[in-house]
């Protein structure tokens, strides 16, 4: 389980977060909608320990998120709208998946990654089928828990429907969990099993 903690967070002065509490279970997905600028991005950031919160702690699987990474892998994955910021453009696409570890044949077929795109550069492949890898990578690895913030915002509509469909049984399957972000309330509606509006 991962618990957000009576967690607060400010840049400067202002104090963006106060006393957030959220518990994100395997296998469910908790939608997280908000308007612009409240501090959804920032959280995930603090959920997958890229921030470490001001007050209050982020705890998973009663262990404090950030501590002891030598014996303990981060098992929270954050996954960007920009896939290809994420990844080595000096990389062919199966040096970007095997950083992660073998991938299985089920995540490739499940993401529909084609063959053809495992010798091709990170600039030869569309934002979709870059999303797709960087989807692949996180579940290859030993991640728990996915944080997606916008992950489809840059796709169309049955792209986007593909990559969720295959995402979600994905999640079910080996009960990750996962928050996911957006400022389509609809998509949310959809995909979550809670959600949370700011
Ligand atoms: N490194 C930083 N230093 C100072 N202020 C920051 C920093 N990063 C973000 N902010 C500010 O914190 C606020 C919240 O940003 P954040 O990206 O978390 O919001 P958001 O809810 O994800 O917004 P959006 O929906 O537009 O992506 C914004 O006003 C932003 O300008």
């Amino acid at each position: 389980m991962l618990e957000i903690k009576n967690v607060s967070y400010r840049y400067e002065e202002f104090w963006l977060l106060k006393n957030v509490n959220l518990v994100i279970r395997p296998g469910e997905v908790i939608g997280l909608f908000g308007p612009s600028g409240s501090g959804k991005t920032t959280l995930a950031k603090i959920a997958a320990g890229y921030l470490k919160p001001r007050e209050g702690e982020v705890i998973i699987d009663q262990r404090i998120q950030g501590t002891n990474r030598e014996k303990h892998p981060n098992p929270v994955q954050l996954i960007w709208q920009h896939p290809e910021k994420s990844m080595n453009p000096r990389w062919r696409m199966k040096e970007v998946l095997k950083e992660a570890g073998e991938p299985s044949s089920e995540i490739l077929s499940v993401l529909e990654i084609k063959e053809e795109w495992l010798n091709r550069w990170p600039s030869e492949l569309s934002g979709g089928e870059l999303q797709r890898f960087q989807l692949a990578r996180a579940l290859i690895s030993t991640s728990q828990y996915l944080i997606a913030d916008e992950m489809t915002a840059m796709l169309d509509a049955v792209s986007q429907a593909n990559i969720w469909h295959a995402v979600l049984h994905l999640m079910k399957k080996h009960q990750i969990g996962m928050l996911a972000i957006s400022h389509d309330k609809r998509l949310l509606e959809m995909v979550s099993d809670r959600l949370i509006c700011w």
